[in-house]
């Protein structure tokens, strides 16, 4: 999860790394990535993910709370694309469905199965222990987390990119209003809450902590980084706003 430093001259990639490059300036679903076939894989993918959730859900098994975050994840995976295709169409393409989203993201996913596996069926007594309470403080950070991330990408609009951008494009502007006048990284304000929301939920205390460590120490790092690259673009403004707005991820100013 280590950013480079804008000194290390950073490349970011991803999988779509070069379909997005290629992408910015074509009109969405009239080329190859944006293939019916594409995009009914992505969609059979999301819905699908969101039909095992309910089912494990609703069908009382032991899985059920893991069932819901299931359902979470499809839903944020759904909104990432298509909030991204409504309010900021020049930059969609396939990777703004944010899968895969790193071996860090799956490794995650596969923890959270593995401890809800563990405690339902080897802890079952610990599993019904966990306050549920707790699971509505999980299931409220949710979607708070997930209005945040939406909310601050419908805002900015083609002022946000799934990826840092390293200059400065010429309609790029700076976002000081609506979510952005509180917080002035709403969407990772989202996402942090988000994750830990989905562990609470699930009563994995394992990963809320591991969640809550990784996440903290990925924001640690890419905010500053963010940040020098926008005082750049922005010079004063930016260091105005940026001294009467909050992060709202803890001990992060
Ligand atoms: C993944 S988006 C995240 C935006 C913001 N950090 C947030 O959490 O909502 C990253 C891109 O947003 C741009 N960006 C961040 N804050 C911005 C703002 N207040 N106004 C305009 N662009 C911004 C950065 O230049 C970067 O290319």
């Amino acid at each position: 999860m280590a950013v480079p430093r804008p000194s290390a001259a950073p490349r970011q990639t991803s999988p779509f790394g070069a379909t997005m490059q290629r992408d910015f300036a074509r009109p969405r679903l009239l080329d190859g990535t944006h293939s019916p076939h594409n995009i009914a894989l992505y969609a059979f993918g999301v819905g699908g993910v969101a039909g095992l959730g309910l089912a494990l859900a609703f069908l009382g098994t032991t899985l059920q709370w893991f069932g819901l975050y299931l359902v979470a994840l499809a839903v944020f995976h759904f909104f990432e694309y298509e909030v991204t295709a409504l309010y900021n169409a020049p930059k969609l393409n396939l990777g703004s469905f944010l899968i895969p989203h790193g071996p860090e993201y799956v490794a995650a996913t596969i923890a959270s199965l593995v401890e809800s596996l563990v405690v339902g069926f080897l802890f079952p007594s610990w599993a019904q222990s966990w306050p549920l309470l707790l699971r509505f403080v999980g299931l409220a950070l949710v979607l708070v987390g997930q209005s945040a991330r939406s909310l601050a990408m419908i805002q900015a609009g083609t002022n946000f990119s799934h990826l840092i951008e390293h200059y400065k494009r010429l309609n790029h502007e700076l976002v000081t209003t609506g979510v952005y006048s509180y917080l002035r990284h709403p969407s990772y304000f989202g996402y942090f809450w988000w994750g830990v929301g989905t562990q609470l939920l699930c009563g994995n205390l394992v990963c809320a902590f591991a969640y809550a460590g990784a996440l903290w120490y990925f924001f640690r790092e890419r905010i500053p980084y963010e940040e020098e690259l926008l005082v750049k673009f922005f010079e004063t403004e930016y260091v105005t706003y940026r001294a009467r707005t909050k992060v709202g991820i803890p001990f992060i100013r």
